[in-house]
């Protein structure tokens, strides 16, 4: 668990965070969304202590890390950042190991750690462990980079705008993997984005920021359902708010017995892409399928239901 305690950072009289308190659980990401100069990048490195806080503290699993060197901080707390930051003249093997080397791990506990997080990014690690990143894609080496923030399996992960260099669909799979890996490794993340899309998609909580300040601190859905303020309202996505709703739950919520006319949709298909294809199709009633087998159906109405805010 990581405890942010009434956290300041004030440059010359001007506050850039502004006595900001959060509880991050284990095993979750939690994504701090804002405007430019809203304070993220700022209250994220404090985190870390890559900038020291003006006031307040931050404990990690109960130890505050202030009374932690530096140095053994950041090899417990992984941070990547955009355009992955990796050493162009070491190979991606090496640049995955640093941590763990530092850490004077044996070189066989790293080979087999570098190639168990290639496989886990479908890297195929004969394919790519020996290779230098200029011959790697964008999108290969920002995995890359996640992967070396990864790899002494840190108690912490902080990630700040790691997708921002990515175009719109390699975007989209990068971060379907960071859930993935996130899931299977029991990771705890916070990431930094300027994109409420990112934040809603990825985070099991979102922490909106401004001019220094939390203003919001909550579930994506409490986010877009009852913002606590105008502001968090209007980056929420003012009046496409009902569908980024939609996009939050699957199909499978909402399932009816019975059967329907057309093309099924897969259980898993989000609320918001249902939607989409009943109004493209004509239709008001979906089949749905579950891994191929016939599951029930779902109608226009049911979604619609889904996206209504507070009454
Ligand atoms: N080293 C510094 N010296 C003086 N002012 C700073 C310093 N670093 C940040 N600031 C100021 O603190 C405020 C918050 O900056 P920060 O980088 O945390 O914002 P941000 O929300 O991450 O913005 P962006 O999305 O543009 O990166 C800004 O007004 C910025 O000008």
């Amino acid at each position: 668990m990581i405890e942010i305690d009434k956290i300041s950072k004030t440059y010359d009289g001007v506050t850039a965070v502004d006595e900001v308190s959060m509880v991050v659980d284990t095993a979750t990401i939690t994504v701090i969304v804002g405007t430019s100069g809203s304070g993220k990048t700022t209250l994220l490195r404090m985190i870390n202590r890559l900038v020291e806080p003006s006031s307040g503290e931050v404990r990690i699993n109960g130890e505050a890390t202030h009374t932690v060197a530096k140095t053994s901080l950041r090899r417990r707390i992984g941070y990547a950042i955009q355009g992955h930051g990796l050493f162009p003249h070491y190979t991606v093997a090496r640049n995955i190991g640093t941590v763990p080397t530092l850490l004077d791990w044996s070189q066989e506990k790293i080979d087999t750690r570098v190639d168990e997080l290639l496989d886990l990014f479908s890297m195929q690690p004969d394919k790519f462990r020996d290779r230098y990143p200029a011959e790697l894609s964008g999108g290969q080496q920002q995995r890359v980079g996640v992967a070396r923030a990864l790899a002494s399996r840190p108690d912490l992960l902080l990630m700040d705008e790691p997708f921002g260099a990515l175009d719109p669909i390699i975007r989209a799979h990068a971060q379907k993997d960071l859930r993935h890996i996130q899931r299977t490794l029991g990771s705890t993340i916070m990431l930094v984005t300027h994109d409420m899309e990112e934040a809603i998609q990825l985070g099991d909580r979102v922490a909106v920021m401004d001019a220094g300040r939390l203003v919001q601190y909550g579930t994506p859905a409490e986010i877009i359902q009852q913002p606590a303020t105008e502001f968090v309202a209007k980056m929420a996505g003012g009046v496409e708010r009902p569908l980024r709703l939609l996009s939050l739950y699957p199909v499978s919520d909402i399932i009816e017995e019975g059967t329907a006319e057309g093309e099924p949709l897969d259980a898993n298909t989000c609320l918001r892409d249902a939607l989409s294809i009943c109004l493209w199709s004509g239709r008001d009633v979906l089949p749905v399928v579950n891994e191929g087998v016939p599951a029930g159906r779902v109608t226009l109405a049911a979604i619609r239901a889904r996206a209504e805010g507070p009454t």
